[in-house]
């Protein structure tokens, strides 16, 4: 193709070590009186997240994001989104999102949910910006260098016994320094429809079919599924068949495009576990070190970031 160059912004390597960070949790005493609140930095269907820091430690960012109780589905819907809550708070790794604390606002039906901020957007911009836009793949050891992050946090949740549900480029946040925060995990199920709320076979399985997906999206700057978006029969033949075009064998190793053919295999109980995925993803970032290939570039055409699923 021409016109196009490699992709040199590259993300930096970093550890993937648990942090033992409980300073970070900011008690359970909390009120909206001790938060500077600022800008609205985002909107989800139900929720609004700001920018704001907490006054005790004004050096202190958080993101603090808001979400109305009372419309969730019923009132177990709500307890039991309370008690996610309280699980998410016992997460604590580099590359996930820190819940630090929550709290409802004067009877308000308002849960206020305090987050670590993740100031320099997500994985989806950055596709989109540094890949995209400019007609260029990222090469495959930047490629590691995110996912090895994203798996090892996968990893750390399931280990938990925490589902994520709805991993895609948009919930993968990142930091200044490009590290990446794994985020808006579980919750998403409490406002949605009671099918999805039932979310009938949803499972660890699941989650990796949906990093399967993200990985293809990554090399290829578009999900495995969406060539047929406008003929929903054939979208839903080519999920159930597992069928999805190649990851470009002269960019991508092998290793790759078998590591997410793996992951997007029918049987849920074929797909390899997350620390399987994280262990084989870092045994992979090493080698291409080493090998310090660098593929030529290919853009591709779109950009879709929702991952159609078939459980
Ligand atoms: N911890 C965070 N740090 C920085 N920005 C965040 C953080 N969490 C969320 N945001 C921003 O707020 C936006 C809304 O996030 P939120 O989780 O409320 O909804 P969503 O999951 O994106 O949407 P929906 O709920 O409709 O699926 C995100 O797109 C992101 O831009």
């Amino acid at each position: 193709m021409e016109n196009v160059s490699y992709s040199s912004e590259l993300p930096r390597d970093v550890t993937v070590t648990n942090g033992d960070d409980d300073e970070a949790f900011l008690g359970d005493m909390l009120s909206l009186s001790q938060f500077n609140v600022g800008c609205e930095i985002g909107k989800g269907q139900f929720s609004q997240v700001y920018s704001a820091t907490f006054r005790p430690c004004p050096f202190r960012q958080v993101a603090i994001k808001r979400v109305e109780l009372l419309e969730m589905v019923d009132s177990k819907a709500r307890t039991d989104c309370l008690q996610e809550v309280q699980l998410l708070k016992q997460l604590k790794h580099p590359n996930v999102v820190r819940y630090l604390g929550s709290f409802e606002e004067n009877q308000s039906g308002q849960l206020l949910i305090v987050l670590e901020l993740a100031g320099a957007g997500d994985l989806a911009k950055f596709l989109f910006s540094s890949c995209q836009r400019n007609a260029r793949l990222m090469t495959e050891q930047a490629i590691w260098r995110f996912f090895v992050q994203i798996a090892s946090a996968l990893e750390h949740i399931h280990s938990r016994r925490i589902v994520h549900r709805d991993i895609k480029p948009a919930n993968v946040f990142l930091t200044s320094d490009l590290t990446v925060k794994l985020g808006d995990l579980g919750l998403g199920r409490f406002f949605s429809s009671p099918e999805r709320l039932n979310q009938c076979g949803y499972d660890f399985s699941s989650d990796i079919w949906s990093l399967g997906c993200l990985l293809y999206e990554m090399a290829a700057l578009q999900p495995p599924f969406n060539c047929f978006k406008s003929n929903w029969n054939a979208l839903r033949q080519n999920i159930e068949r597992c069928e999805y075009p190649p990851l470009p064998s002269d960019r991508y190793s092998l290793e790759m495009q078998h590591l997410v053919g793996s992951c997007l295999v029918r049987a849920p109980t074929e797909r390899p576990n997350a620390q399987q995925v994280f262990h084989i993803s870092k045994t992979l970032q090493l080698r291409s070190i080493l090998a310090a290939k660098l593929p030529e570039v290919d853009p591709s055409p779109t950009c879709c970031h929702t991952y159609s699923r078939f459980e």
